[in-house]
């Protein structure tokens, strides 16, 4: 369905470097987190989140996941501050998850998974023009990860305001798309902290289908996290 490729036996994970050769490149994502070796840099900063003015367009499944859509024609919502240079623009926010249980997020912390992850995926609009050509720049994306863990509590709307846990503390790295083009354009900020979200919530992402409603084989939208990938000699940084 318009795409070649996907996270199942066929097409999955293991075999995107068949049609995308940067999936065995140097600084893909996602990775496994090891706090211990996470250098503390004093130097690196808080992040800084400006979402009030957050103007979401729509909401959509993509076929990979369910995706929200954000006005990106100026500097309404930017994350800026940390390891980031410029403001970045909030293009759009998506989530990654399992079929059950606790596996489901993409970046692990020393091999323990969350049940889900959040991406806030943001773009230099300082340094290029679309997103499209920051997309395929060493320097033109940030993802801001944030792990879902399954609770008995319920989280209200999706405004990524609310979405955000009490600490901003975070490890940084140089990393990729997590899917196909697997560009390898991405600043990751993963937030040490998991925010709560009840069962019922996790089993709502299971509802959405990988396929259309139209097509036969009905296909349950589950398990669209990519494993973690070679750290090949990266740095991970923490924040104090
Ligand atoms: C041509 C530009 C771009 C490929 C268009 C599609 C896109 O936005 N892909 C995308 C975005 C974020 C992630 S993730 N999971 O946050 O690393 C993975 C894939
Ligand atoms: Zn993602």
């Amino acid at each position: 369905t318009g795409h070649d490729w996907g996270y199942g036996v066929e097409d999955g994970p293991s075999l995107w470097h068949q049609n995308y050769p940067i999936a065995k490149g140097s600084r893909q994502s996602p990775i496994d987190i090891l706090p211990q070796t996470a250098s503390h840099d004093p130097s690196l900063g808080p992040i800084a989140l400006k979402y009030d003015q957050c103007t979401s367009i729509n909401i959509a499944n993509n076929g990979h996941s369910v995706v929200v859509e954000f006005e990106d024609s100026d500097d309404r919502s930017v994350i800026q501050g940390g390891p980031l240079d410029n403001p970045y623009r909030l293009k759009q926010f998506h989530f990654h998850w399992g079929g059950k249980g606790c596996r489901g997020s993409e970046h692990t912390v020393e091999g323990h998974s969350y049940a889900s992850e959040l991406h806030l995926v943001h773009w230099n609009a300082v340094k290029y023009e679309t997103f499209g050509e920051a997309a395929t720049a060493p320097d033109g994306l940030a993802v801001l990860g944030i792990f879902l863990e399954g609770s008995v509590t319920d989280f209200k709307s999706f405004n990524p305001k609310c979405l955000l846990p009490s600490s901003l503390h975070y490890w940084t790295y140089l990393g990729s798309l997590t899917t196909p083009p697997l560009h390898e354009s991405v600043t990751w900020i993963v937030l040490k902290e998991p925010i709560a979200v009840s069962e019922k919530q996790m089993s709502k992402f299971r509802m959405l289908l990988f396929t259309g409603e139209e097509e036969d084989q009905r296909m349950r939208m589950e398990n669209n996290f990519r494993p973690p990938q070679p750290l090949k000699g990266r740095k991970v940084r923490s924040s104090n």
